[in-house]
């Protein structure tokens, strides 16, 4: 039976629940025809149609003889965004499992003289992924507070040149039959403490392309990772000359353009994350800004899914598992066999084996699974000197 409301004293008023064989399961009322209708508290309108509303309002201005409707039906197909149920089913259909943010209401419930806790549902995140990206939810919503879109789009006008990422990884494959190098700047991991206690993030990432590194990963998620944008920003200001990727849980447009105002050339999208119409709007952002994008997958249905969207230049097969940590290299070969592989070849799509590589024969192995670029964190950042240790990760100097 659904939307059973108990008939609570106010101050006990509970959200819809409903009964189900698997106990007491939280059912949300379903939104109307577009995500932004908000009929939970919970409900906040969905990133992207703010984004796009935002964007398409601004654009108003910017050339009025393009309407906002127009602006916003030139972005996606609306009525794919006007079919979308609420943006958790959408998800759900997708088999993304990491929820955007807490389901409403406290852990537990009083109702007359009961009290009935919710177990599992509501506000307890399954796994660390989805414990970032609420953080991150919260967290973007006060960064934008405090800086609008508008006042970002006006920081744009001073940022630095894009410089060409996916560019510069097939001029390195090219040049060295080599995997090309994205070298990671990562102080922290969840999975993996601190890496490094000595961190200088300028003089890693300068060490790291003298060595031969095309491009650069650079963490800026601060709670889990120890990174910041202000790294990001200090190794670009220093003068490194490797395209730099944004490392962060990208889950608003907001974000985007706030890595490029700090000098990011490329940003990650999480298909783990976010649903595809958020990687296909993000992505159209990303081009109009000049950035490239990483989309990022660790399994068959989020690989088909990307290969289902128009338009990706570079995609990331991440072998770690984020929900559990478990890393296995043999990820990147189960998801380059077969059509897909042969589908990424045609269309020329450049793959990036990400996490857990450590020697030579990793390289060998996922650049014969069909790799072209890796990205490297951990074997290279716990050495002494990370940009001296790629040497050792490939066998041989790659350094021009
Ligand atoms: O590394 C983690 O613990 C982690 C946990 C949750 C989300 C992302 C996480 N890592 C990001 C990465 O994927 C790695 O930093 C990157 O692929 C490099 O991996 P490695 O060479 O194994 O450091």
């Amino acid at each position: 039976m659904e939307g059973i409301v108990f008939g609570t004293p106010p101050r006990f008023r509970v959200p819809i629940v409903s009964f189900s064989a698997a106990g007491f399961k939280r059912s949300l009322p379903s939104l109307g025809r577009a995500p932004w209708i908000a009929t939970d508290r919970q409900r906040k309108p969905s990133p992207l149609y703010c984004a796009m509303a935002e964007e398409a309002s601004e654009t108003k201005e910017a050339c009025c003889s393009t309407t906002a409707e127009e602006k916003l039906a030139n972005y996606v197909d609306v009525s794919e965004l006007q079919n979308e149920n609420a943006v958790e089913d959408v998800a759900e259909k997708q088999g993304i499992k990491i929820r955007r943010r807490p389901a409403t209401g406290p852990p537990s419930h009083h109702v007359g003289p009961f009290e009935f806790r919710l177990e599992n549902e509501g506000n307890t995140p399954r796994n660390i992924l989805e414990k970032i990206i609420w953080d991150k939810d919260v967290a973007i919503s006060q960064l934008k507070e405090r800086r609008p879109l508008t006042m970002l789009k006006k920081a744009l006008e001073n940022a630095p040149p894009v410089r060409d990422f996916v560019g510069t990884l097939r001029s390195s494959y090219k040049s060295t039959c080599l995997p090309a190098l994205i070298a990671e700047v990562k102080k922290a991991s969840p999975s993996r403490g601190v890496l490094r206690e000595n961190f200088d993030p300028v003089e890693i990432a300068s060490s790291y392309e003298k060595n031969g590194a095309a491009c650069i990963s650079v963490l800026t998620d601060e709670k889990y990772f120890q990174g910041s944008f202000e790294n990001l920003e200090a190794i670009r200001r220093a003068g490194v000359q490797c395209p730099l990727l944004c490392k962060e849980f990208i889950i608003d447009a907001w974000q985007i353009y706030y890595a490029r105002s700090k000098g990011a050339d490329a940003v990650l999208l999480i298909a783990a994350v976010l649903p595809d119409l958020d990687i296909k709007y993000f992505t159209k952002i990303c081009n109009l800004l000049g950035l490239a994008t990483l989309v990022e997958v660790h399994n068959e249905r989020e690989m088909d899914r990307v290969l289902g969207i128009e338009g990706i230049q570079l995609i990331g097969i991440n072998n770690r598992n984020l929900e559990t940590f478990k890393v296995d290299i043999s990820n990147t070969k189960k998801l380059l066999e077969g059509e897909r592989g042969e589908l990424i070849r045609q269309r020329d799509i450049i793959v990036v084996g990400e996490s857990g590589l450590f020697t030579p024969e990793d390289i060998s192995y996922v650049q014969d699974a069909g790799v072209r670029a890796v990205l490297v964190g951990e074997s290279l950042i716990k050495q002494d000197d990370p940009g001296k240790a790629i040497s050792g990760l490939f066998g041989k100097s790659i350094s021009a």
